[in-house]
Formats: structure tokens, C-alpha cells, sequence
């Protein structure tokens, strides 16, 4: 899918909210896209703006584009006929809360594969993310945390989706789980689906992805592929990001992202930055190299 140019506000008695601002990326076959960024910087509305996901008061503009087909232009039939579920997998944040408490998981994975793809094999679907056919004939109060997760990975690919996008899939799982679930995720970009993960933590981002976006106060300002993009980070906002993680020394950016009502019209991280003396302040990405993009004029 080549997303381009894409924006979205809200309209709030008066004030607009800049939730994204021209984002512009790929979600290519076999590759894992992590997009990281502090709370509030527009990660979810951006995957919800794919879905066609918003509410009423939300305003995107841009394109998506898959097979001919413009996500952020398609009315409410051909999202939920084509889009949802078949062309575009979502794995939700809560697994538990996500499920029907009153039917078995097998019930639940069974309806949806019925609705988006009767020919795949409900069995074969829970085996290919590591679910035992017992835990398929629990309820979901039954299962671990982890095996609701895979049981809602499992109905995210019900409709053999090529995409597969997850907001935050491992809040409030401990460690190993955390662990389990991006690997699985990254088996996914394996067998060719193109995976975006939005998540706040920039280990997991590091076990899986194979390309890595940075999002700062609505707009994207790094992206290139994970091991570079760990290892030279471009971008101040990046390299901040990169040492606040224990293994970056615990230190913290000083200060706060802006309010999305009232962003500068030129880099929105200067006043946060350490290097800002020297900026011209341009927000928009440009490429650094063959395969690397960053929205700061000085890299560091
Ligand atoms: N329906 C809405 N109306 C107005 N503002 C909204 C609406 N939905 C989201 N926002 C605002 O859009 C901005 C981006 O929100 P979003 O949920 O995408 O952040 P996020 O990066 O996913 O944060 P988190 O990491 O906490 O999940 C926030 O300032 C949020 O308050
Ligand atoms: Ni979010």
C-alpha cells in the first residue's frame, strides 16, 4: 500500500486538531513497518484514517493506495465489503476486551473466517499462530494472556489479509509475551504480509521491524530500515528517543511535544531540540541516502 500526503484533523468546538500531517509512506509484502512516537503524536489516528475508522468530526486528505483501490476515498460499503478484514487485518490493542465473553474462541474465529474467507481452515488458521485446538474450545475469561492475543491475531487473518496493521498489541503483556507476539507478527512480514505495528516500546520495535518510522507531534521525521535507523539515528528527536531506554542511559527528552491545536508551522521539535541553533526548520522528510528519509536539515 503507498500511503501519500496524509493528513488528518479534527474539528473540536472551534479548534482544529492536527493529528497527522502529510504522511507519506509504504507498507510493502514481507516487510515489518514499527511507527514509534511519544503519546498523542498521532499513531492511532493514522492507522484508524487506513481503516476508514474515524469519527464524524475528522477531516484526511491524502491517498492509500492498494490494487487500484484509494482506502481514504472509498465509501462505508466498499471499506467494510473490501477493505476491513480482508484487504487490511487488525489486530486490537486489548485482546480480552476485544472477544465476546460468552462464546468460544473457536466460535468467535469460525464466524469470521465464514464472513471474510469460508475456505480457510479454522485448525489450520490457529495452528499457523501457535494456537492448540483445546485452546480454541475455550472462553475467552479461559485463556492466558497470550492466548487471547493469538486468538486475536488469528481473527485478524481470517480474511487473509495482505496487510496487517496492530495499534499497540502488547500493552500490559510481561516480557517473554511481549517477546512471543513480535515474533509472531514478524512471521507474518515473513510469509509476506505487510505488517504495520504501532507501538510505544522501542525493544519490541527493535526485535521485529524491519523498517522503522518516527513520528513526532503529527508528522513522520525519520524513516528507513530498523538496524540503520537503531544504530545512526538521524533525526534528534530519534536519538532522544534512543536514549531514554535503559541501554541509552535512562535520559529522558526535556520538556513536551505541542499541542496539536497549535503546531509551529516549522519543525515542531526545535524548541525541544539540542541542535535546533542551526535548523532551518523545514519539517518535511527528505531523503538522506538510498533508503533513508529524515525531516532534519542537520542529521546528527
Ligand atoms: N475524535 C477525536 N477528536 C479530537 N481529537 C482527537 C480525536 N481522536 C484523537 N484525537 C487527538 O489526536 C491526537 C493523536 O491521537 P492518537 O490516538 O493518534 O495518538 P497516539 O500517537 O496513538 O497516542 P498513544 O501512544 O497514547 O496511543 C491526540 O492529540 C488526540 O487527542
Ligand atoms: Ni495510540
Amino acid at each position: 500500500m503507498i500511503v501519500e500526503g496524509l493528513s488528518v484533523r479534527f474539528l473540536v468546538r472551534g479548534a482544529e486538531v492536527r493529528a497527522v500531517t502529510d504522511a507519506s509512506f509504504e507498507l510493502r509484502p514481507g516487510r515489518l513497518l514499527a511507527l514509534v512516537g511519544e503519546s498523542g503524536c498521532g499513531k492511532s489516528v493514522l492507522a484508524s484514517a487506513l481503516l476508514g475508522l474515524l469519527p464524524g468530526n475528522a477531516e484526511v486528505r491524502g491517498s492509500a493506495r492498494l490494487n487500484g483501490l484509494d482506502v481514504l476515498a472509498a465509501d462505508e460499503t466498499t471499506l467494510a465489503t473490501k477493505v476491513r478484514g480482508r484487504m487490511i487485518g487488525l489486530v486490537p490493542q486489548s485482546a480480552v476486551t476485544h472477544l465476546t465473553p460468552v462464546r468460544t474462541a473457536r466460535s468467535q474465529l469460525a464466524e469470521a473466517v465464514r464472513a471474510l474467507k469460508p475456505d480457510q481452515d479454522v485448525d489450520e488458521l490457529a495452528e499457523r499462530v501457535g494456537l492448540p485446538p483445546k485452546a480454541l474450545d475455550r472462553y475467552p475469561h479461559e485463556l492466558s494472556g497470550g492466548m487471547a492475543q493469538r486468538v486475536a491475531i488469528a481473527m485478524a487473518l481470517a480474511g487473509d489479509p495482505p496487510i496487517v496493521l496492530a495499534d499497540e498489541p502488547t500493552s500490559g503483556l510481561d516480557r517473554p509475551l511481549v517477546d512471543r507476539t513480535m515474533d509472531l507478527l514478524a512471521g507474518l512480514a515473513e510469509e509476506g504480509r505487510a505488517v504495520l505495528l504501532i507501538t510505544h516500546d522501542l525493544a519490541a520495535a527493535r526485535r521485529s521491524a524491519t523498517d522503522l518510522a518516527v513520528m513526532y507531534a503529527s508528522r513522520l521525521v525519520e524513516l528507513g530500515p530498523a538496524a540503520k535507523v537503531f544504530a545512526d539515528p538521524l533525526h534528534p528527536y530519534t536519538t532522544g528517543l534512543l536514549n531514554a531506554l535503559p541501554e541509552g542511559g535512562f535520559r529522558p527528552i526535556p520538556g513536551h511535544p505541542p499541542e496539536l491545536t497549535h503546531l509551529p508551522d516549522g519543525c515542531a521539535f526545535r524548541p525541544r531540540c539540542p541542535v535546533s541553533d542551526t535548523c532551518s526548520g523545514d519539517p518535511a522528510l527528505v531523503a538522506h541516502d538510498d533508503d533513508r528519509l529524515v525531516a532534519c536539515r542537520r542529521p546528527c
